[in-house]
């Protein structure tokens, strides 16, 4: 991957080439011309036996007289290799691109836009022989963008830019620390940059006879972040800080899917939708979730309805024709087994999540903490996931109704969907009405669940009231 050479270009031999000889005073011109040919044929015979006898050796000699007298060296970072190291030397050249596209946007006069493999932005490079310099440590070092002399048929018809290096200059008494500390730092920034950047993918399963198997469905371009999911700080931190394996419970329109999109944008992690009854046997999930890359996220959504429906069938058809497919498709057990050993918590680079609207009816077996890490409650709408709401969606940090909003948010049960869907429909409006004019709209929706809470409870409570009427009258 690295090569070293001297940073000048210099003529190994530079004496041995052609030598004009002086002229002789008195000497005929045929005479001269005859002296310098036969001058010329003896050098060359001479030079012809220096390079049979002692060529190699004196070349070598000369190569490290030169290198001892330059300062400087050379590292270079080819695209790909003649020797046959394509996808690394590809990794290590596009890591170094991106590192230096920051770099190379404020010193480089001529840029141009690359579009690299799985990242969804283009990266700005300098163009080619144009370079930047850039400094570590107090050490200043120079990249420059280089092109290979065409390698012949062995890069003919092939991928463009293909013989492209970039070449790293620095003094030789920085050798050590370049070569160690700073190209490392290059290599894991660049990656850091590019993994931000990278195009997020969304895959689910399905079965046919030849097996489970993946399906690209499209690019996750979801507009989830932390910042804008509506919950309290506290909660969000501790997720972030401890993301393995999780179950997130509570009412539909708490923000469950809108979480997961978040966690695969901040970690840029592709998404793996897995669809439980699909799965035609544990087999076929085992290699399912064999098949599920590093840095991907596995999400059963309503994890409740899908073990449900596994138990049931389970249980319920035991001589119904249905029977032997039935027991064929996936268990409990064999869903157990196979987060166990696949998703360990040092796995890194893999996360699991499973959502449910309803925590009662799942298996204690599934949800036993050491198998699901965390147990996120995804709640109904309190103030301070309302002020992220009114930011999001109104711009707005303060108001004076926000007082009132508060006391309302307390009393109702709406879920940040609700409040999103008031507040979203500023966007889509020719005429802006301000700000206010949602917030008054928003506590007008909470007044009204106030108020239908109220009544559900009164009547409740009649019920409950006539019930021990009714019963004390039979006693
Ligand atoms: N906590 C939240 N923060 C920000 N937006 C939210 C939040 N909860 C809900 N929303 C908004 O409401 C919409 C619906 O939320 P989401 O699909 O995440 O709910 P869910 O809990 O997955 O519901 P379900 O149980 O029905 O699947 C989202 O697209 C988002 O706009
Ligand atoms: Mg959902």
């Amino acid at each position: 991957m690295l090569r070293k050479s001297n940073t000048k270009m210099v003529n190994p031999l530079p004496f041995l080439g052609h030598q004009g000889s002086p002229g002789h005073e008195g000497m005929s011109q045929m005479g001269l011309g005859m002296a310098i040919a036969a001058s010329m044929v003896v050098l060359t015979m001479f030079q012809q036996f220096l390079f049979s006898h002692f060529g190699g050796y004196l070349e070598r000699c000369l190569r490290k007289l030169v290198s001892s007298m330059d300062p400087y060296v050379q590292i270079r970072f080819t695209e790909e290799s003649t020797d046959g190291g394509g996808p690394k030397n590809y990794e290590a050249y596009a890591a170094i691109e991106t590192y230096l596209s920051s770099k190379c946007s404020a010193q480089a006069p001529r840029l141009k836009a690359n579009s690299v493999r799985d990242i969804n932005a283009p990266v700005l490079c300098v163009d080619d022989g144009e370079g930047v310099s850039d400094e570590f440590n107090g050490v200043t070092v120079w990249w420059h963008l280089g092109k290979e002399k065409d390698q012949g048929d062995i890069y003919r018809g092939s991928r463009r830019n293909r013989n492209r290096y970039y070449a790293l200059t620095f003094r030789k008494k920085n050798r050590e620390m370049v070569v160690g500390e700073y190209v490392r730092q290059v290599m894991e920034e660049g990656k850091a940059v590019a993994a931000s950047h990278r195009q997020l993918k969304l895959y689910s399963n399905s079965s046919s006879e030849h097996g489970a198997y993946w399906n690209f469905i499209m690019d996750f371009d979801h507009p989830a972040r932390f910042e804008t999911l509506a919950m309290d700080k506290e909660k969000k931190e501790e997720i972030i800080d401890d993301l393995i394996r999780y179950l997130l419970y509570g009412p539909p329109g708490t923000g469950k899917s809108t979480m997961i999109a978040a966690m695969a944008n901040l970690l840029s992690y592709d998404v793996y939708d897995l669809e439980l009854t699909a799965v035609l046997s544990n087999a076929a999930l085992k290699r399912l979730l064999n098949r599920i890359p590093c840095n991907s996220i596995l999400v059963i959504e309503d994890i409740d309805c899908s073990s449900k429906i596994t138990n049931q069938r389970e249980m319920n058809n035991q001589d119904d024709e249905k029977t032997v497919k039935i027991l064929e498709k996936v268990t409990l057990s064999g869903l157990l087994n196979c987060i166990d050993g696949l998703f360990s918590a040092n796995d890194g680079g893999r996360l699991m999540v499973f959502t449910t609207n309803n925590m009662e009816a799942l298996d204690s077996a599934l949800i036993r903490r050491g198998r699901m890490d965390k147990h996120i409650h995804m709640t109904y709408c309190g103030f301070e996931a309302f002020r992220i709401l009114a930011k999001n969606y109104l711009r707005m940090e303060e108001h004076e109704l926000f007082g009132r909003i508060e006391e309302l948010l307390k009393e109702s049960s709406v879920t940040p969907a609700d409040v999103a869907e008031t507040l979203i429909e500023r966007r889509g409006k020719a005429e802006d009405c301000g700000g206010e004019y949602y917030l008054n709209k928003l506590i007008r929706v909470l007044e009204e669940n106030c108020e239908t809470k109220k009544s559900i409870n009164r009547e409740m409570l009649e019920k409950k009231g006539k019930g021990e009427l009714e019963n004390e009258e039979c006693e």
